[in-house]
């Protein structure tokens, strides 16, 4: 297999005496998306903020091709190749789709407010603003304000603008909560459409579309890694039943095998 495009090698995350993030180890391949479960608390939104750089480590590395990004801004590593979404949709609803991708394009290169620049740039954004909205599946909304968009497009449209830094991995915070089948089924088919050309981070409690959509499954609990395999392999690992089993009593999340 070639090289991982992210590696994380015993990336750990401290709040006071709590280890949130406990020496985690994993490699992300361009062409896959690698789905993270757990329980509620088990780590995957502090494990997604440490690659980010939302959060800084308090040990162990992360590399993007072979590149230490630990403890960067968010900034220098969104531009450097990651691109994220959050669990709470953050997209600007009194613009229009075209403008929120334009923000995006525009906001998120390197002097974006320099004048001289920015009117060099400018073909260069909206260029970008029409590619990353296609690649969201929004063109036909570019004219409708984002206020009005369904649930489910407007999480769409929070990709597209992530995409406008034209990343090389995905980090993806429940980009299915709240959604309804028909909303489900088509960020599903949007994401494995996305994987053809990205690494994909996915954070979910829909496990439906987890196993539509994962070449690989990691299950996190207390911080570590449980198991972390094939779709396969993690539903008939007796360990995840055990752990997901356990969690179940207080309905936190679905089952892992309905
Ligand atoms: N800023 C913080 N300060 C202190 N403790 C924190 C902080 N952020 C997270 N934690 C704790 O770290 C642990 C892991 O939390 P995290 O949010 O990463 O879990 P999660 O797997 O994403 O859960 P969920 O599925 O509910 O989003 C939890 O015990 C949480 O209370």
């Amino acid at each position: 297999m070639s090289e991982p495009i992210l590696r994380t090698t015993e990336l750990t995350k401290h709040f006071g005496g709590l280890a949130a993030v406990n020496q985690v180890s994993l490699d992300f391949y361009a062409g896959q998306v690698h789905a993270l479960l757990g329980p509620n608390g088990a780590g995957k939104s502090t494990f997604i903020n440490l690659l980010s750089g939302d959060l800084k480590p308090s040990g162990g590395e992360v590399s993007l091709a072979g590149c230490a990004i630990e403890g960067l801004s968010p900034e220098k590593i969104s531009r450097m190749g990651v691109g994220r979404t959050y669990q709470k949709t953050n997209i600007f609803p009194a613009f229009t789709v075209f403008e929120n991708a334009r923000l995006a394009a525009q906001s998120r290169r390197p002097h974006a407010f320099h004048l001289f620049r920015h009117a060099l740039a400018c073909g260069d954004t909206l260029e970008l603003a029409e590619k990353v909205l296609a690649m969201g599946e929004l063109t036909h909304r570019r004219n409708d304000m984002a206020a009005i968009l369904s649930h489910g497009e407007q999480r769409q449209l929070e990709i597209a603008m992530a995409l406008a830094t034209e990343p090389q991995v995905l980090l993806l915070d429940e980009p299915l909560a709240g959604m309804g089948a028909t909303e489900s089924a088509a960020m599903v088919r949007l994401l494995k459409k996305l994987a053809e050309d990205h690494a994909i981070l996915l954070v979910e409690h829909d496990m439906d579309a987890v196993f539509a959509v994962a070449d690989v499954v990691t299950v996190m609990v207390n911080g570590t890694v449980l198991e972390s395999g094939s779709p396969g392999a993690i539903r008939a690992s007796a360990a995840v039943q055990e752990a997901y089993l356990g969690a179940e009593e207080d309905e936190s999340h679905e089952p892992l095998v309905a």
